[in-house]
């Protein structure tokens, strides 16, 4: 397991969070939204007895059919809002979701968490319609919590990305890792070209312009001849082509998703 002492300084980061605000949103990535609910922050939720609202953002990189078909699972535990920091998606329903919450308080305080990189900050400068708080496609760029006034009455707790106990090339593959500090990059990528090669294979094609192999290696070589990434006698340069394929998924640039 990677990390642990950090772990905990985000566990009790999510615990503090979790008993000042009065309502909590789960930001999950739309493409991986299974694998971006966290159980730590769900399971706190619960036992401190506070609303939790899963804000599947990223919903402009996967089709409707697919948001829609996991709002409906998701809703049978928790409500659900899609929603897109980058195009106009579910920024009226979050606005009345707060008039909502916010009606009979005088004061209230949303917690804003999430896995590294699913774009808790980018959420809130949505919501307040400026950056207010710092974005980047580096995992961990948050750090401490920040509150943010939102409205007269409501404010938003800005914070840095909570993970649970669990391996590098897993937080990798939840674009919660960056790729130029993982020790075995091409495993990693091989693991995730897997997925997709089970998923939405036709992603890497578009995105590489490739015929992907049913072999993730393969794959991985193919594109890294297809970039170009050569190095002494000819060989494909796969630490390199791994580290762009990693790069490229958190970047939103291959269009794969699953449940
Ligand atoms: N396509 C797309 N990309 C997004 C969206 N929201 C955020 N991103 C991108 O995702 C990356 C991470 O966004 P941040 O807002 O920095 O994420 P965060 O959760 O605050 O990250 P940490 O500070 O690491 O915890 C950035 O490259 C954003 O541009 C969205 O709705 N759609």
């Amino acid at each position: 397991m990677e990390k642990p002492r950090e772990w905990l300084r985000e566990k009790s980061i999510a615990k503090k969070v979790l008993s000042d605000a009065d309502v909590i949103f789960e930001i999950v990535d739309a493409r991986i939204p299974f694998e971006t609910r966290n159980s730590v922050i769900e399971q706190l939720a619960k036992e401190r007895n506070k609303k939790l609202v899963i804000v599947m953002n990223k919903a402009d990189l996967v089709p409707q059919w697919f948001a829609r078909k996991v709002k409906k699972i998701i809703e049978k535990e928790f409500p659900v809002v899609l929603f897109s920091s980058h195009k106009n998606i579910g920024k009226r329903e979050i606005d009345n979701l707060i008039k909502e919450l916010s009606h009979k308080k005088k004061i209230i305080k949303i917690g804003v968490l999430g896995y590294p990189n699913v774009g808790k900050s980018s959420f809130i400068n949505a919501l307040k319609r400026k950056r207010v708080a710092t974005t980047s496609p580096k995992p961990g760029m948050t750090r401490g919590e920040k509150l943010i006034k939102l409205y007269r009455n409501v404010y938003l707790i800005d914070t840095p990305g909570i993970i649970t106990l669990e391996y590098q090339s897993d937080l990798a593959l939840k674009c919660s890792w960056i790729p130029d500090k993982l020790e075995q990059p091409v495993e990693v990528a091989q693991k995730l070209i897997d997925r997709i090669l089970r998923e939405r294979p036709e992603a890497l094609e578009e995105t590489y312009g490739i015929e992907p192999d049913e072999e993730p290696l393969k794959t991985l070589e193919k594109i890294g001849k297809k970039l170009n990434y050569v190095i002494s006698g000819g060989k494909i340069d796969l630490e390199r082509a791994a580290r762009k394929v990693l790069w490229d998924w958190i970047k939103g640039k291959i269009k794969a998703y699953w449940i």
